[in-house]
C-alpha cells in the first residue's frame, strides 16, 4: 500500500525549518546555514512495517521548505495549496516565533482548511524539559498535536514521524494494482483526447 503526501513547513525566520527538513530527510542536522530563498523541495518515503506483510505501507512525502524571511511571505501561500500536512515551525526559546505559528494558522484556516497541522516547537536543546513541555499553546492552537523537538540532536524525530504517519488518511493509500489502474485509465484518456484533435 503507497501513498503521496504534500507536506509543507511554515514558520518564522531561523526558527529551523531547513534543519527538520535535513533531518527527516536525512536524519543528520546540517552543517551549513543559509536563509532559504523562496522554498526548496526534497522527497522521502517512510516505511510503516507492520506484522502483516502484506499491510506493509509507504508513504512518499514530497516536502516544501518555505522560506521564512518577511520578503517571501507573500509567496508561501502557493506552496501551502494542496497540502496534506504543514508543520508550523516555531522556536522554544522565542515566544514570538509561537505567535507567527498561530498567524500561519490562522491563515491556512482561512485559505486551506483541508490542510492538516501539526505544532512543532524546535531547539529542544536549548531549553530545559520542563520548559518544553510547558509551553503556552494559544488557544486557538490547543487542539492541534504538539511536539517538542531538536533537528540538533534529533530529539522526538520519531515522535514526529509517527504523527505525520498518524495522519494520513486511510483512503490515500493504494495498492500497486490501483496504480497500475490509474496509469491505465490515464493513457486510455490521452489516447481519446487525441483523437478528438485529430
Ligand atoms: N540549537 C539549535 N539550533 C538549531 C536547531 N535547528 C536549527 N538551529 C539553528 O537555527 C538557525 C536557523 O536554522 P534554519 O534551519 O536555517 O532555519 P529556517 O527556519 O529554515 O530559516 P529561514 O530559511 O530563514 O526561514 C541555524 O543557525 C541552525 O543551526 C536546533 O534544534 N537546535
Amino acid at each position: 500500500m503507497e501513498a503521496t503526501i504534500k507536506v509543507v513547513l511554515l514558520g518564522d525566520s531561523s526558527v529551523g525549518k531547513t534543519s527538520i527538513v535535513t533531518r527527516l530527510k536525512s536524519g543528520k542536522f546540517p552543517e551549513k546555514h543559509a536563509a532559504t530563498i523562496g522554498a526548496a523541495f526534497v522527497t522521502k518515503t517512510i516505511e510503516v512495517s507492520t506484522s502483516d506483510t502484506s499491510m506493509e505501507k509507504r508513504i512518499h512525502m514530497e516536502i516544501w521548505d518555505t522560506a521564512g524571511q518577511e520578503r517571501y511571505k507573500s509567496l508561501v501561500p502557493m506552496y501551502y495549496r494542496d497540502a496534506n500536512i504543514a508543520l508550523l515551525v516555531f522556536e522554544l526559546n522565542n515566544a514570538a516565533s509561537l505567535q507567527c505559528a498561530l498567524t500561519w494558522f490562522q491563515d491556512l484556516q482561512d485559505r486551506a482548511q483541508e490542510t492538516q497541522v501539526i505544532l512543532v516547537g524546535n531547539k529542544q536543546d536549548l531549553v530545559s524539559e520542563e520548559q518544553s513541555s510547558k509551553v503556552e499553546i494559544p488557544v486557538e492552537l490547543q487542539g492541534v498535536p504538539y511536539v517538542p523537538v531538536s533537528a540538533k540532536t534529533g530529539y522526538n524525530f520519531d515522535a514526529l514521524n509517527e504523527i505525520i504517519i498518524s495522519l494520513v488518511p486511510g483512503d490515500q493509500f493504494k495498492t500497486s494494482k490501483d496504480n497500475e489502474q490509474g496509469n491505465k485509465v490515464e493513457l486510455n484518456n490521452k489516447s481519446s483526447r487525441s483523437g478528438c484533435i485529430c
